[in-house]
């Protein structure tokens, strides 16, 4: 089965039995049965087309900032668009870029021709994909405030077009979580600035990070959603489960609303260490934490 989807691709871009743990910023990993990395749209038709027909189960990465995968690792083909997809083009006060391009990137490039909205996307670990997927967020801004159009793909490998308002976007959430598409470009919306202010707000929420998060410890960002008028750092920090471990997964010592890998971390560790706090929260709290880190492969 895999064979014939080989076969229809380029051998450079196809791996088997590839170590997911090579591509999360967890570390953490088992390996995918084939993990594809697409160099064009051509390409992922191809794969969608097949693994609908043949209804193998796929999934998409970006740069696999916010992702779990589970010691089995993933049955299926796994479509990354983190290393290719990368073109962004300048267009007066918007910027198109394909989903492989890194946040960071794209909020230096805004900066440099002095458009201000991406700011807060200076230091997120992630790729326009997936932020457009989990409509990201930071110091109060989220990219639905600057995205106006999404290109996705869908399972028989057409292409749509989406609207800011069809995207379905609202708290770390988007249509694009459901419906199998693959984003393959956005189109955003900034405003003219001026380089130095929006180049020094970079700066600060940059310091602010390396204050405040532990970006020296592989994780995958925040472990858990806001509930509704909360934070989710104080109460596990109440509970006295800062630098708590299970193996190889603590809560960090730094910002409790973080699970790092502290060397060698399974996932079942990690899984295990949020079943922990999701029940002393339950109890102590009344609050039902739900996970903002997507956990996926075989169970
Ligand atoms: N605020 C912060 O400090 C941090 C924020 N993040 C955010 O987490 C997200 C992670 O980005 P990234 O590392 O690239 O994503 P990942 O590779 O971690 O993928 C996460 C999920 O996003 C979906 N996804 C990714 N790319 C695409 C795409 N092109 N089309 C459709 N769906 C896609 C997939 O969902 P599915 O399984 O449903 O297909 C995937 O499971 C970003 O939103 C990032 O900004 C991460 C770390 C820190
Ligand atoms: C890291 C992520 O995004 C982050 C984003 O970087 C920051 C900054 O805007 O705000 C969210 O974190 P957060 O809710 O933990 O926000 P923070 O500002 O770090 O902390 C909130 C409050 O909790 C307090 N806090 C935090 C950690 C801790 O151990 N103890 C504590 O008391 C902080 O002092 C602050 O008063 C996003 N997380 C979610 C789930 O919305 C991510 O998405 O992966």
């Amino acid at each position: 089965m895999y064979d014939e989807l080989r076969g229809l691709l380029a051998e450079e871009i196809v791996l088997l039995d590839e170590p997911m743990k090579n591509h999360t910023t967890f570390k953490i990993g088992g390996p995918a049965d084939m993990l594809v990395c697409p160099r064009h749209i051509e390409e992922i038709k191809i794969i969608m087309k097949y693994c609908n027909q043949q209804q193998i189960p796929f999934m998409v990465l970006g740069m696999g900032s916010n992702l779990l995968v589970r010691d089995k690792g993933i049955r299926g083909v796994v479509v990354k668009l983190g290393q290719n997809f990368q073109a962004l083009r300048m267009e007066g006060e918007q910027i198109w870029a394909q989903s492989g391009v890194g946040l960071s990137q794209l909020a230096h490039c805004a900066a440099e021709a002095s458009l201000s909205g991406l700011e807060f996307a200076e230091g997120i670990p992630g790729s326009l994909g997936g932020a457009v997927a989990m409509n990201a967020g930071a110091y109060e801004k989220e990219m639905q405030d600057v995205i106006i159009e999404v290109e996705a793909i869908d399972r028989t490998g057409e292409i749509h077009r989406f609207s800011a308002q069809e995207a379905g976007f609202a708290y770390r959430k988007s249509i694009f979580q459901d419906n199998g598409f693959i984003i393959v470009s956005a189109r955003m919306q900034l405003n003219k600035g001026f380089r130095e202010d929006i180049e020094m707000r970079m700066q600060q929420f940059a310091k602010i990070r390396r204050e405040k998060q532990p970006l020296e410890y592989p994780s995958a960002g925040s472990t858990f959603k806001r509930p509704p008028g909360m934070y989710v750092g104080p109460m596990i920090e109440e509970l006295s489960l800062k630098g708590y471990r299970i193996g190889g997964a603590e809560v960090s010592t730094k910002h409790a609303g973080f699970i790092v890998n502290r060397g060698d971390a399974s996932a079942a560790d990690v899984i295990n260490l949020i079943d922990k706090i999701q029940s002393e929260v339950r109890a102590s709290f009344g609050v039902d934490l739900q996970p903002e880190i997507r956990i996926v492969g075989e169970a």
